[in-house]
């Protein structure tokens, strides 16, 4: 059986309704809520995220996904409530923590950012998400063979990415779809055990399109834990095992994406919306 047949028949006796229990959850969230001056941006009862699954995490724009993510993996500490990784505590952690603990979520690449080259922004991504960088520098001897381990974790994934030929380049030089590859394996700095993935298809051209499903899939094959926002209905289609659809900040509905695609409910929540609607159409296919 491969492994997306495995991650789904794991979740095959799961009902499909807001809020439902998983058989193997490694991310158990309640009652989290983040406002902003009046309005309700997060306000979720309860989500589990299966281990070893895709989850897309879809709705209407404005529907708080980004802001959820945020607040689960420590960028945001305005949030409340209680979300525990593999049973442990999390609930505002700061960043660094939660990426200690394996939660790990995507960047898109910034100004600054593009300003380093491709291996820079490697070896930054090590040391961020660590929090470790004052300990380490001073220590030398052991800075520098972490150093080396590092820049060895790089070349690994940058030839796993096929950007090795970029090593040196600019990242602000990179195409959509070589950013995208990049800000996939910065996250992967930390061998993070769940990866959080903010449109991780957006800019990306049809020709790279197919390489960065395969390279999200391998990684769930591999074992790692998935979470992902997108627009994009198709790789939510044909990628997700699970899809929780967001509205208003609430979960309105969850399944496999069959259902999904022909819940009245998520249906009505894109159409109810001017922008970011995908065509029922698309939703259904
Ligand atoms: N820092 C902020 N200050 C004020 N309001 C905010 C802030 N961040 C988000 N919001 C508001 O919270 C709501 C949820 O936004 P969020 O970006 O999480 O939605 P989203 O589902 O990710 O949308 P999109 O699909 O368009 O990216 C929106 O109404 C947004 O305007």
């Amino acid at each position: 059986m491969s492994d997306r047949n495995n991650a789904t028949a794991a979740l095959a006796d799961v009902a499909a309704e807001p809020g439902v229990a998983k058989p193997d959850p490694l991310l158990v969230a309640d009652n989290v809520q983040r406002s902003f001056g009046g309005l309700h941006a997060v306000d979720v009862d309860h989500l589990e995220i299966q281990r070893g699954a895709i989850t897309a995490l879809i709705g209407p724009n404005g529907a708080g996904k980004t802001t959820l993510f945020n607040v689960l993996t420590g960028f945001d500490r305005g949030g409340s409530g209680d979300w525990r990784f593999e049973g442990k505590k999390m609930s505002r952690l700061p960043a660094h923590r939660v990426a200690h603990r394996g939660m790990v979520r995507t960047f898109q690449l910034t100004k600054a950012l593009s300003r380093l080259t491709v291996l820079e922004n490697l070896q930054l991504g090590a040391t961020e998400q660590r929090g470790e960088a004052m300990f380490a520098s001073v220590v030398r001897p052991l800075w520098r063979r972490q150093e080396r381990a590092i820049i060895e974790r790089a070349d690994a994934l940058l030839a796993r990415f096929r950007l090795d030929h970029l090593r040196d380049e600019f990242a602000g030089t990179l195409s959509g779809g070589q950013r995208k590859l990049l800000e996939l394996a910065r996250a992967l700095m930390v061998q993070p055990r769940m990866l959080m993935l903010d449109e991780p298809m957006a800019g990306v051209n049809p020709a790279l399109t197919q390489s960065l499903l395969e390279h999200i899939t391998d990684l769930r094959d591999e074992g790692t834990t998935i979470c992902f926002v997108e627009h994009d209905m198709d790789m939510v289609m044909g990628t997700s095992d699970w899809v929780v659809c967001l509205a208003e900040g609430q979960v309105i509905a969850e399944g496999p994406p069959q259902a999904i695609g022909s819940n009245p409910a998520v249906i009505d929540a894109y159409l109810g919306k001017q922008h970011g609607a995908p065509p029922a159409e698309e939703l259904t296919s």
